[in-house]
């Protein structure tokens, strides 16, 4: 059932009032509230790994945009990143310059060589460690974009259960308004669906309003069946975006993953009517690499899930990139990477 949001944002979009890139609010959708866990359901589903890889392989060659519409499809891309630092030397002072670049992602008069002079372009997130939380809230306020807090003994996910909950609790009460934990990926090797489905389903009531995104590690999974599977059984228990992998693992976010993971989130959909997210992470640092992930979800998902409130992409430098490429849109001309030290 669509909120009133939904309906005044859909009415916005058909008098063509509402632009490209400006953001939707976070509640556009209707939470996920999950359902009970659906074994059957889980233990059915297969992926045909020749046909995914088939799909994934033709996609480069034949999807591409150029000029003005890739500026557009780039800017868009700008909005959905979650600008992330989880590093073993992070500090209070690069988190508060993460923040800065949050808000001002790029240069005012790039901006206005694109065309969107006053509107408002900022990145969709800022990712954290827990530490840094409430130093990114109080750098961000008033900005309207939320800290997301990475949790329950984030990359590997191996502390006590009990202190995983208690992370995502302190995490909220800092003020991160999404929590992006991981999973137990033994739950899935040894395909112990019921104790993914308990414990996934403890982190969203631990998360209270907070949105929880739920990080499969993907390159830990084995399989695409293994992948599909634990999409599954995420959305089942509530989580409100799926996503691919910590950036720690020795393989991150594929076009593969991406494909099955899409898929899983459509099947949800189609047979319970609701909208779970999805957060590709981990290596994608171009412009050319995000356009792609951008092709396959308008392709499987449709142009809904290009928006912040349903695709983010975890990445640490592809804002460089994309800005790169944005200002040589507007100039013919490439600047040094140099010059873009942040995002
Ligand atoms: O969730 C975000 C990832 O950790 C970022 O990975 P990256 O540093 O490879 O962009």
């Amino acid at each position: 059932m669509q909120n009133l949001a939904t309906h005044r944002i859909a009415a916005e979009k058909a008098e063509g009032r509402l632009a490209h890139t400006d953001r939707l609010p976070s509640n556009h959708w209707p939470r996920n509230p999950g359902m009970g866990l659906d074994l059957g359901w889980v233990l059915d589903t297969r992926v045909n790994l020749s046909a995914t890889e088939k799909r994934v392989a033709t996609l480069p060659g034949r999807r591409t945009v150029k000029k003005d519409a890739q500026a557009a499809w780039l800017l868009k891309a700008l909005t959905c990143i979650d600008l992330t630092t989880l590093n073993g030397d992070d500090t209070t002072e690069r988190v508060r310059r993460l923040c800065a670049k949050a808000m001002r992602p790029l240069r005012p008069d790039l901006i206005d060589a694109l065309g969107m002079g006053g509107r408002r372009i900022t990145a969709g997130a800022i990712c954290v460690y827990h530490r840094f939380v409430a130093t990114a809230v109080e750098a961000l306020d008033g900005s309207g974009i939320p800290v997301a807090a990475v949790s329950t003994g984030f990359p590997a996910g191996l502390t006590p259960h009990p202190l995983k909950v208690k992370e995502i609790e302190a995490s909220v009460a800092d003020g991160a308004e999404e929590i992006d934990i991981v999973i137990t990926r033994e739950h899935v090797l040894t395909g112990n669906w019921q104790a993914l489905y308990d414990e996934m389903r403890d982190y969203r009531a631990a998360c209270g309003d907070a949105h929880v995104k739920a990080i499969l590690a993907t390159g830990d999974l084995k399989t695409l069946r293994n992948v599909a599977r634990a999409s599954l059984v995420c959305m089942m228990a509530g989580a409100d975006f799926i996503k691919t992998s910590t950036g720690k693992e020795g393989v991150n976010a594929t076009l593969a993953v991406t494909l099955t993971m899409l898929r899983a989130i459509r099947a949800y959909e189609e047979r319970t009517g609701f909208k779970v997210g999805y957060k590709p992470a981990g290596g994608i640092s171009t412009a050319k690499d995000v356009l792609n992930y951008q092709f396959l979800m308008k392709e499987e998902l449709g142009r809904e899930w290009l928006e912040p409130d349903l695709f983010r992409i975890g990445a640490s430098s592809l804002l460089a990139d994309i800005e790169r490429q944005l200002e040589h849109h507007v100039t013919g001309a490439y600047s040094s990477f140099h010059r873009h030290a942040i995002g």
